[in-house]
């Protein structure tokens, strides 16, 4: 079987099972500013979706509201198969215990070393002492590729790779089931936008996670999503494969995928796939 097939039939599984994630008339609103309007869309377990669309089409908001951050103004949004809106707070907290999530700016604490930044969700949350706090953490550093000499460096000392790995081995504190990445090689030179990519399939194959990002770099759509949710027109437009969503019938889609830089990743994509 070739690596793209493989893939295809590893990913008709995961679409058999019930979505991890299932949104239903959504609709979020800023005064009498629609976001977005009925919007549904599900993620299935196992699976890393890609969330793309232009500026202000709504992914944060989306992501928020998903995370539990901002209760949507209409709809519903399941995650493992609890109603968001029906949970108490200690239902929510244990759900977000669940929840492993890396935003854009990595979102560490200056003033902590690497190895007590990733502690401090493994402190709050699990009652384990400092020292076995840290001694996790050093693991859960290793895991995100991290060296081990950069446990007691600070945020202001680390490389902008390194910086997401820390905030990426944080999210991975507490064995998260889904990790939310919002656009996690932003800021990334391309060598190290494609090892950080690589790590994110690396780590959803060997720990079995649901990965749920927001990106505007098409090579990450290419190399590592196995489906693409487009937001546009106050909804999901199209959540499919990407041989399915590059043929879609729709101006920014075509624009998104068609124009120079999607047709470059495409084939940067097909070289990679005719050398495995
Ligand atoms: N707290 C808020 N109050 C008012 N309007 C908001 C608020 N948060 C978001 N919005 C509006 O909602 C719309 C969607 O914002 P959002 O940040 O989700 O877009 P986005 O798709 O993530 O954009 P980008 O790709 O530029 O980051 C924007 O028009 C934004 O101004």
């Amino acid at each position: 079987m070739t690596d793209l097939t493989d893939r295809k039939a590893r990913q008709k599984k995961r679409e058999q099972q019930e979505p991890i994630i299932k949104v239903r008339h959504l609709r979020n609103q800023f005064g009498s500013h629609v976001v977005h309007e009925n919007l549904d869309m599900d993620v299935y377990p196992g699976e890393i979706v890609g969330v793309v669309g232009g500026s202000g089409t709504g992914k944060s908001v989306l992501l928020r509201a998903i995370l539990g951050l901002r209760p949507p103004n209409e709809g519903e949004i399941t995650v493992f198969g609890q109603k968001i809106a029906d949970l108490n707070a200690e239902q929510r907290s244990k759900l977000e215990r669940r929840f492993g999530v890396l935003f854009q700016q990595g979102a560490l604490f200056s003033s902590l070393t690497v190895v007590e930044n990733i502690a401090m969700p493994l402190i709050e949350h699990s009652g384990l002492s400092r020292a076995e706090a840290e001694d996790l953490g050093r693991l859960k550093m290793a895991l995100a590729g991290l060296p081990a000499n950069a446990a007691h460096k600070y945020p202001s000392e680390l490389s902008g790779g390194m910086i997401k790995r820390a905030a990426l081995a944080r999210a991975l504190a507490l064995d998260p089931e889904i990790l939310f990445l919002d656009e996690p090689t932003a800021g990334l030179d391309p060598i190290g936008a494609s090892d950080f990519d690589q790590l994110i399939l690396t780590l959803r194959d060997a720990l079995g996670l649901t990965v749920y990002l927001v990106t505007h770099d098409l090579d990450t759509l290419y190399t590592i999503c196995d489906r693409v949710a487009v937001l546009s027109q106050k909804r999901v437009i199209i959540n499919d494969s990407l041989d399915v969503v590059e043929q879609f019938d729709d101006p920014w889609v075509q624009d998104y995928f068609q124009g120079p830089r999607g047709r470059a990743a495409q084939k940067a994509e097909q070289r990679r796939q005719e050398n495995t």
